[in-house]
């Protein structure tokens, strides 16, 4: 295994190549390559500290970047506000909903100019089992509710890339499996997914490829089953984490 890239596929639906973010001095992603293929459900994964969300805001747009990103081949915009139309959807760590409007108002705010907004946001609760919920103000309700809504609503656009950040962070066993199925379902129509997470037990058993990120480079890419093996990320944990890896060979 080795963490230079394989060839470019062109028919990768998120091509990242050469992606460096710099903040002031600090180079918090240097020289960044990995793509995701339809279908694919791809983590990044690394240290605090390694570039993983810096990664995520660089493809959003939401910071200045150089190398290049594309999406289906043609380059990514660079306003967050386009990427819905590329058919883009991501859910942010701190979730980003608006607390006061209820479940079924969240759900419908990217598409809530569609002909067909009701059916579509209505297929989605019943999806993520939120339609006893629909009319509940979010305020009220728990984090894993919450956080169901936040991936509803970026599904709800019918994304073809879905970026999620920390999706398992703050749940429980039986809500992280339950959403595992989700992904897996979702992927499985074709839609690509490219993850962010700390719960390591939850990437492995998810995705079908990993990148791992320490000091914003990757040091390693591979299989679920070849980065549990490779010496270069237990190094870079140095930790507990590590042994989670080892935990679940
Ligand atoms: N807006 C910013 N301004 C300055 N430095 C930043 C900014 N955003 C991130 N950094 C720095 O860039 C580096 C990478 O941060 P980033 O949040 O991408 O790491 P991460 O791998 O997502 O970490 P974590 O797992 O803790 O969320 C860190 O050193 C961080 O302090």
């Amino acid at each position: 295994m080795s963490p230079e890239e394989p060839t470019r596929d062109p028919a990768a639906r998120l091509s990242v190549e050469g992606l460096t973010v710099a903040f002031g001095g600090l180079t918090a992603v240097d020289g960044v390559s990995f793509e995701v293929r339809p279908g694919e459900v791809v983590a990044l994964i690394g240290p605090n500290g390694a570039g993983k969300t810096t990664v995520f805001n660089a493809i959003c747009g939401l910071v200045r970047s150089r190398g290049a990103i594309a999406i289906d081949g043609a380059p990514a915009p660079r306003r967050t506000a386009n990427l819905r139309e590329r058919g883009v959807a991501r859910t942010l760590q701190g979730l980003g909903l608006f607390v006061g409007l209820s479940v079924r108002e969240n759900v419908l705010v990217p598409i809530a100019d569609h002909g067909d907004a009701a059916a579509r946001v209505q297929r989605r609760l019943d999806e993520l089992s939120l339609a006893a919920l629909a009319d509940t103000p979010v305020a009220a309700l728990s984090y894993p509710d919450r956080k169901r809504v936040a991936l509803a609503r970026a599904l709800v656009s019918e994304p073809q890339l879905l970026l999620l950040d920390e999706p398992a962070g703050g749940l429980g066993a039986d809500d992280i499996a339950d959403l595992a199925d989700i992904v897996r379902s979702v992927a499985a129509g074709g839609c690509s997914v490219l993850l962010v997470e700390h719960h390591v037990d939850f990437v492995m058993a998810l995705a079908d490829r990993i990148v791992v990120l320490d000091f914003g480079r990757v040091i390693s890419r591979g299989t679920p089953a070849e980065i549990r093996v490779d010496p270069r990320v237990e190094e870079a944990y140095l930790g507990t984490r590590v042994q989670d890896v080892r935990a679940t060979a």
